[in-house]
Formats: structure tokens, C-alpha cells, sequence
């Protein structure tokens, strides 16, 4: 379970969506989902294969627009035409199919789209890339680490250490809010562990986080609270520290196999 909070400290909502549904087409993708999350928690959503996880993410991040429905973020309603808008509202996103540029280096990849110029003269704009290199290198280091030579172009990297500079970018960026989509899906034993520990580096920030995982061990090693989704709906909520795998799976599943006396059934 992640780390636990201090003590009397209230928290508000960060984010709340009300009646969150997604069509494509016939496909009832996502469904009246009412999900909330408190500022500094970590969550995960988990679910079969088509539940609705990463439709969830991509309305909340502004990938797509939702078909009906209210997305709340920092006591505000959002309409994201865009993820340039959710980025812009504080929430930054890391998905498995990583949206870096291959033949870019690592400070640039960190600053894509959001380059640190010297001065810009019409159309032209001047790079400072010694500030930018030096942030990188913060990032880098604030989430633990450790590229050997940052001018490596992003194609000559493993895939956890470009996983890790996705997360870092979005770590260093994402001021209120980040979801993860499968971080860790296609990475090896070592490197997963690497991502894991960015993760509770940001519990520690304060950061809160809505992990999209297939895999119950880490998210019961990471997360506060487990959201369920099952066709399309949110099946229920599970606290981390008051549920285990079989509840959880019976959820996912819809196969009661008891009755379970913690899971808040939605
Ligand atoms: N762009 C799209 N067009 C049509 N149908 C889609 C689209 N994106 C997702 N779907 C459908 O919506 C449903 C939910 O898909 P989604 O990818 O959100 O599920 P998921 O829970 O993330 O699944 P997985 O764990 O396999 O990634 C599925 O039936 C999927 O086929």
C-alpha cells in the first residue's frame, strides 16, 4: 500500500466526474462513470481487457471529448478541447505507446512543445538549450534516474529508460495531477521497479496519480484506493488496505464469489 498520509490533514477533491460517458458509435465504451479522487491520493483502475480504463484516461487528459457527462478538476468544470488544455490545467499523462521523438534527445524530448526560448523574433525563436539541458537534468534527478549521457538520442535507449523519461517529463510538468496508462507493461523485472519507485517519489511530492495497471501486486503495492470498471460502468471501489486479490477479482469479474463486506458496489 502507498505511504501513508499525516494525520488531520483534510483533503479536498481534485477530481470528480459526474455521468463521465463515452460513445464510439454503437460502442458504449464508458458508461455514467462517477469517480472521485482526493488531492495527494494514488488509485488504480483495474478491469478486463475493453472495461473502459483507457477511454476513462483519454477524456480526462483531453485526448478525446466526451459523449455526455461532467469532468471537475480543482473545483472547476473542464471542457478539454485537447491535451494541450488538460496539460495547461496541471494534468499530465503517460501512456505505453510513449509519444516521444525518436531522433530527439533527451532535453528535448522533456520540453517537446514546450521549449525554452531565449527571445523570439517573428517568426524565429531561439532555443536555450543550456537551461533546458539543466532542467532536464533536475527532472532526472528528482525522480531518481539516472541516464549516462543526455545527448543520447531517445533511439539508442532501453525501454525502461525511455519509459523513465516520459515520466520524469511528466513528473517535472504535472503540478496537480498524473495518469499512467500501463507504465510498466512492456518493461523487464528491474526497470518496472525503477518506474515503481518514481511513483512513490511522487506520493511523497504530494503528486496524485490514477495508474491504469493489469497487474493486482503492484497496484496493491502502490495505491491508496482500487477503482473497478467492468464493461463499460464502474463496478465499485475497494480500499487497498481493506480489500485483497479475491474481492478485487470478483469485481473485475462480476462472479461474486462471497459477500464482501468492504467493496463500495457502484
Ligand atoms: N477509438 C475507438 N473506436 C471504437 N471503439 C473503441 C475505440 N476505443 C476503444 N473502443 C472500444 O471501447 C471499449 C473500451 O476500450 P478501452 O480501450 O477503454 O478498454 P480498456 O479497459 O482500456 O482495455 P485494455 O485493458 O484492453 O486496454 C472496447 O470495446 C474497445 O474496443
Amino acid at each position: 500500500m502507498a505511504d501513508a498520509e499525516p494525520a488531520g490533514k483534510e483533503r479536498k477533491v481534485i477530481l470528480r466526474t459526474e455521468g463521465l460517458t463515452k460513445h464510439y458509435g454503437g460502442v458504449h465504451a464508458l458508461q455514467d462513470a462517477d469517480f472521485e479522487l482526493l488531492d495527494g491520493e494514488h488509485v488504480a483502475i483495474v478491469g478486463d481487457n475493453g472495461a473502459g480504463k483507457s477511454t476513462f484516461v483519454r477524456q480526462i487528459t483531453g485526448v478525446e471529448r466526451p459523449t455526455a457527462g461532467r469532468i471537475l478538476f480543482d473545483g472547476r468544470e473542464m471542457d478539454f478541447q485537447n491535451p494541450v488544455d488538460a496539460r495547461e490545467a496541471g494534468i499530465e499523462a503517460v501512456f505505453q505507446n510513449l509519444a516521444l521523438a525518436d531522433d530527439l534527445d533527451v532535453p528535448s524530448n522533456i520540453f517537446l512543445g514546450r521549449e525554452e526560448t531565449y527571445f523570439n523574433l517573428g517568426p524565429f525563436s531561439f532555443l536555450n538549450e543550456k537551461k533546458m539541458f539543466q532542467r532536464s537534468q533536475e527532472a532526472l534527478e528528482k525522480t531518481g534516474v539516472k541516464i549516462p549521457n543526455l545527448h543520447n538520442s531517445i533511439a539508442n535507449m532501453s525501454g525502461g529508460q525511455r519509459q523513465c523519461v516520459a515520466i520524469s517529463r511528466a513528473a517535472s510538468f504535472a503540478s496537480k495531477l498524473i495518469l499512467m496508462d500501463e507504465p510498466t507493461a512492456a518493461l523487464g523485472v528491474q526497470e518496472t521497479t525503477q518506474v515503481e519507485n518514481i511513483i512513490r517519489g511522487l506520493k511523497k511530492r504530494g503528486i496524485p496519480l490514477i495508474l491504469v495497471s493489469h497487474n493486482l501486486r503492484q497496484v496493491f503495492n502502490l495505491v491508496d484506493k482500487i477503482w473497478v470498471f467492468r464493461r463499460g460502468r464502474i463496478a465499485g471501489m475497494l480500499e487497498a488496505d481493506k480489500t485483497d486479490g479475491n474481492e478485487v477479482v470478483s469485481l473485475i469479474t462480476g462472479v461474486q464469489s462471497g459477500v464482501h463486506e468492504n467493496a463500495s458496489y457502484i
